[in-house]
């Protein structure tokens, strides 16, 4: 076990988003509901002030000839949570990577549209896609450490960056301490990465992604392979360093989606439904395919 369930987490159900469809009988609405919602109200408080980190406009995409995502609009705020929900293929992780144009690197893909940071478009040829990957980093689905130290994971980048040895030692210790994790590995920094737990390997991730000290922080289902204390750790850590970076998560699990985000968006079938606030589109959606799909009519 790596932590006592306690505090506010302690009330909420960890159930996945997905339990319909792994079960025979999908489960009563008002069943699903509660589960998705748990015992607390849904959506991080909002703060009114927060400017747009990113605003996404018209956005299509294609893999070759098949396009996957269809005129998606929607405004990411700088320092909020948001969480991008739907079924199974209805194009969230494909939005996700456009935000930082990994899926450059998958052949024969195009994209229309624009998504304006910081006053350029991220679509624009003449951007600088390495900086631009440094400054909207991303964790992935399966915790993806390099097959060398605890360190040496964290340090990898700074010194491609040519940092200093004192700076980095400073930026290893303040990343594994905003991951939390700090504590759980600072006396044996240079054992492997790979003998870490799932979750402790997914929180190294997260360190290593914020040493390059990013602006926004994208996350494509960073649980799905963690148990549900790890991933009440992952999402405690979201919650804590959410104050200072901007977050994107994808995810399956709705009751996740309610707990740690200020704002969802909902995805079906390459078209985003609905966007706001996660409180009112949890408890008054005001599209019929999102009120299905969070009450559990599909998955
Ligand atoms: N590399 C690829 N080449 C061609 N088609 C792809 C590729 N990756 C995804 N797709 C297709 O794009 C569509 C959207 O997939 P995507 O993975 O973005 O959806 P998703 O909502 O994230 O799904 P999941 O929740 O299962 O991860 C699907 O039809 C998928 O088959």
């Amino acid at each position: 076990m790596e932590s006592n369930m306690s505090g506010p987490y302690s009330r909420l159900p960890a159930t996945e988003g997905r339990l319909a469809s792994q079960q025979s009988e999908t489960p009563p609405v008002d069943l699903r509901l509660h589960h998705a919602l748990g015992a607390v109200e849904p959506g991080q408080p909002l703060d009114q002030n927060a400017r747009v980190a990113i605003e996404v406009r018209h956005l299509n995409f294609y893999y070759g000839t098949h396009q996957v995502l269809f005129d998606i609009s929607l405004p990411i705020r700088q320092r909020q949570i948001t969480a991008l929900i739907g079924p199974s293929g209805c194009g969230k992780s494909t939005f996700l990577r456009t935000l930082n144009r990994m899926n450059d690197l998958i052949p024969e893909t195009r994209i229309e549209g624009e998504a304006i940071f910081d006053g350029e478009n991220i679509y624009d040829p003449a951007i600088d896609v390495i900086r631009l990957r440094q400054r909207i980093g991303m964790v992935f689905q399966r915790p993806n450490p390099f097959p060398k130290s605890i360190f040496d994971n964290i340090a990898y980048g700074l010194r491609i960056q040519r940092k200093p040895r004192r700076q980095i030692q400073e930026e290893v210790e303040r990343s594994l301490r905003a991951a939390a994790l700090w504590d759980e590995v600072k006396d044996r920094l240079k054992a492997s990465a790979l003998g870490l737990s799932g979750g402790q390997q997914q929180r190294l991730c997260i360190a290593r992604a914020l040493a390059l000290h990013p602006e926004v922080l994208l996350l494509d289902e960073p649980c799905s392979a963690l148990d549900p204390i790890a991933t009440l750790k992952i999402e405690e850590l979201l919650l804590s360093i959410s104050k200072e970076y901007t977050i994107v998560i994808v995810t399956h699990n709705m009751s996740q989606a309610a707990r740690i985000s200020q704002y969802t968006g909902f995805f079906l079938n390459g078209r985003l439904i609905e966007y706001g606030p996660t409180a009112e589109l949890f408890k008054r959606p005001r599209q019929r395919e999102t009120e299905d799909y969070i009450s559990g009519r599909f998955s």
